[in-house]
């Protein structure tokens, strides 16, 4: 199963571009979306769920174009989009049925399957509360079962993590881990780390452009030799940061250790060229083409 994505552009209006030419395959496994706000994530999570069309550009999926047959899509289909929406009166189990019959989705095993998701998300305790009464982390989790619902084949993720304490996003992850075999999952967050842990792939975007995509060690590998660390007088920081990407600063006594990029070799004095991890790549690569 893959998705072929070929040249996709959505121009909102005259000045707003959310997505210019972009082209990516999707294959099964999670994919992780990085890119600065406004990037276009959100963008191209929609046209491929299908809420939104592309000014241009074609999405196949299995060969079937699916802006022109977006049923095909929809039926194994889940999605949680940026800005879910709740019924605060109805409680989880209720909402899950009440998705569950827009989606289609019913039969005699419904009710275990929302039990079964309802522990997935550790919700079960609280599943007859009103989804009103529930904290923001809470509400995320139900979104997020609520795209498992049909039992999906793609699904989208728009910033699921958002608003989960640590322990939730391992659940998270262990609960998508569990499916990536089978499906083509793809999820944006704001969070490095988060993408780090989760997903098999990334795809680093821009400006509605896609500038890098591949498996971890190959994005960090384009960071190699570029990252460095050097231990400066607290009051120089300022004026380091004028001339240098700084990616981080910790105090170490009376001294700030810096660690920067330098895309030339090193040639502040006492600087160290370190390892390089996910992030420091993904911020080489966001201001190299910015
Ligand atoms: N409905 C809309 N009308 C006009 N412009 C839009 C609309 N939705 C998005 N845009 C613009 O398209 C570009 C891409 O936005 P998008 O929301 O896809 O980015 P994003 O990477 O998801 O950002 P964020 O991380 O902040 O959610 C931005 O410049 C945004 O202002």
């Amino acid at each position: 199963m893959a998705l072929e994505i070929k040249g996709l552009t959505k121009q909102y209006n005259a000045t707003k571009t959310g997505l210019s030419d972009y082209s990516i395959t999707i294959d099964k496994g999670i994919l992780g979306l990085l890119g600065p706000n406004g990037a276009g994530k959100s963008t191209l999570m929609k046209i491929i769920a299908t809420i939104s069309q592309p000014t241009r550009g074609t999405i196949f999926l299995d060969g079937v174009d699916i802006v022109s047959n977006p049923n095909f899509i929809r039926k194994v289909l889940g999605y949680l989009p940026q800005d879910f929406g709740v019924y605060p009166n109805l409680n989880a189990y209720e909402f899950l049925e009440y998705i569950a019959a827009m989606k289609g989705v019913g039969g005699k095993d419904l009710r275990r399957r929302i039990d079964m998701l309802l522990e997935g998300v550790n919700l079960t305790a609280d599943a007859k509360k009103p989804i009103g009464t529930y904290s923001g982390g809470m509400k995320q989790r139900v979104g997020i079962a609520q795209a498992l619902l049909n039992d999906p084949k793609v699904l989208i993720f728009d910033e699921p993590t958002v608003g989960l304490d640590p322990e939730e996003r391992v659940r998270f992850r262990q609960l998508i881990s569990e499916m990536a075999d089978d499906c083509i999952i793809i999820l944006s967050s704001h969070i490095v780390s988060d993408i780090e842990t989760i997903a098999d792939e990334v795809a680093i975007m821009q400006s509605g452009k896609l500038i890098t995509k591949g498996y971890q060690h190959d994005i960090i590998e384009q960071a190699r030799g570029r990252i460095f660390e050097v231990l400066l007088e607290s009051s120089d920081v300022a004026a380091f940061k004028t001339c240098y990407k700084v990616i981080d600063t910790s105090r170490q006594k009376d001294r700030t250790r810096v660690r920067y990029i330098s895309t030339d070799t090193a040639n502040v004095a006492a600087s160290r060229p370190v390892d390089a991890g996910l992030e420091d790549a993904y911020l080489l690569l966001t201001q190299h083409n910015a």
